[in-house]
């Protein structure tokens, strides 16, 4: 055979089975494939817990940050170095958001970069009290959308997760909202967050009343977001509000109370953004936007402001049944 003829099948044939395997490429790396990282986030995730059980039942120091309710311990800024050294050392070009980060200075960029968004501990006031609910927060994203969610809720050992487009899962379970329409037979969550100004303290107590005047059947708070979000995703809830939480707070449950059918939108009804620090988490669209028409915000200001979370000087205050024991030490102060 002809150089010339082997040419002419080549043409025929190769280019045509070059263009599809170049077509699947660019669809392939167009929808990446983020389960590596889920699983490894889990991973970690598990023995990050297992630091957090541990130091839950011991003493604790504790530090303030922007307010006197605005707690951090030794552990959340252990878990957190853990987890982001553990991703590091696996996925060396990946960025980082971490709420203990952030408080020691470092700056808050989301770029289009693959992004862990990390809270060591959400609900650290209730890790302080011993109060039973503490989770692990991960989101992780690429082009600034959340591709995988991970909420280890970790003293009650419930693992909820989502990767997007594919379903959320507490403890490979499968979720599901409770898909209820009519807010007056809903039961909703809400925090009372660390702010204690008065505008937001006016503000959160105002919403609760018109809730409950609307009527709906109760409110309650569990003391973290991330469980809080979560429980509207399982159906235990109905819906979620907030305003002044931060994007490692809710980024990972956003994604998991969308992907067990939910809906999450800003608190002035406009599309969700995790950097506007104002959240709806429902079952439904019509209760998203019932609370939405209910509920006034205060202003704070964007995760991703450059004027945000300047580094505040902590106070060192270490705290024994109730005894607690102020002191200063190398600009810290310790409960
Ligand atoms: O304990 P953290 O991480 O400060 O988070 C709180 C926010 O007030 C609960 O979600
Ligand atoms: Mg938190
Ligand atoms: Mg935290």
């Amino acid at each position: 055979m002809s150089l010339e003829e082997l040419h002419s099948i080549f043409s025929v044939f190769a280019l045509p089975i070059f263009d599809l395997s170049s077509n699947i490429l660019r669809r392939t790396s167009r929808m990446a494939d983020w389960t590596e990282c889920m699983n490894y986030g889990i991973h970690i995730a598990r023995e990050a817990r297992e630091v957090i059980l541990h130091a839950f039942r011991i003493k604790k120091a504790v530090m303030l940050k922007s307010s006197p309710a605005d707690l951090v311990t030794e552990t959340d800024q252990r878990v957190e170095r853990m987890l982001i050294s553990a991703i590091k050392a696996k996925y060396p070009h990946h960025k980082f958001i971490g709420e203990e980060s952030v408080a020691a200075g470092e700056k808050l960029i989301l770029t289009d970069s693959p992004t862990w968004i990390i809270d060591p501990i959400d609900g650290t006031a209730n890790f302080v009290h011993r109060f039973p609910f503490v989770a692990i927060s991960i989101a992780f994203a690429v082009n600034k959308q959340t591709e995988f969610g991970i909420v280890y809720s970790c003293i009650e050992d419930k693992l909820y997760s989502a990767q997007r487009g594919r379903g959320a899962f507490c403890n490979d379970i499968p979720l599901a909202t409770s898909g209820q329409e009519d807010i007056t037979k809903c039961l909703l969550v809400t925090e009372i967050g660390a702010e204690r100004d008065q505008l937001a303290l006016a503000t959160m107590t105002s919403n609760i009343h018109r809730l409950l005047e609307i009527p709906v059947h109760g409110i309650r708070a569990v003391g973290t977001a991330a469980v809080d979000m979560c429980l509207i995703s399982t159906g235990g809830a109905d819906a979620y509000y907030h305003i002044g939480m931060h994007c490692w707070d809710i980024a990972a449950s956003a994604l998991i109370v969308s992907e067990a059918g939910g809906v999450v939108i800003d608190t002035n009804g406009s599309e969700f953004d995790m950097m506007a620090r104002r959240v709806i988490a429902a079952s439904s669209m019509s209760v998203a936007r019932r609370i939405a028409q209910a509920i006034q915000a205060f202003p704070c200001e964007r995760d991703d402001d450059p004027r945000a979370h300047p580094q505040k000087a902590q106070i060192e205050h270490s705290t024994d049944s109730g005894n607690d024991v102020h002191k200063k030490a190398g600009g810290h102060r310790r409960l």
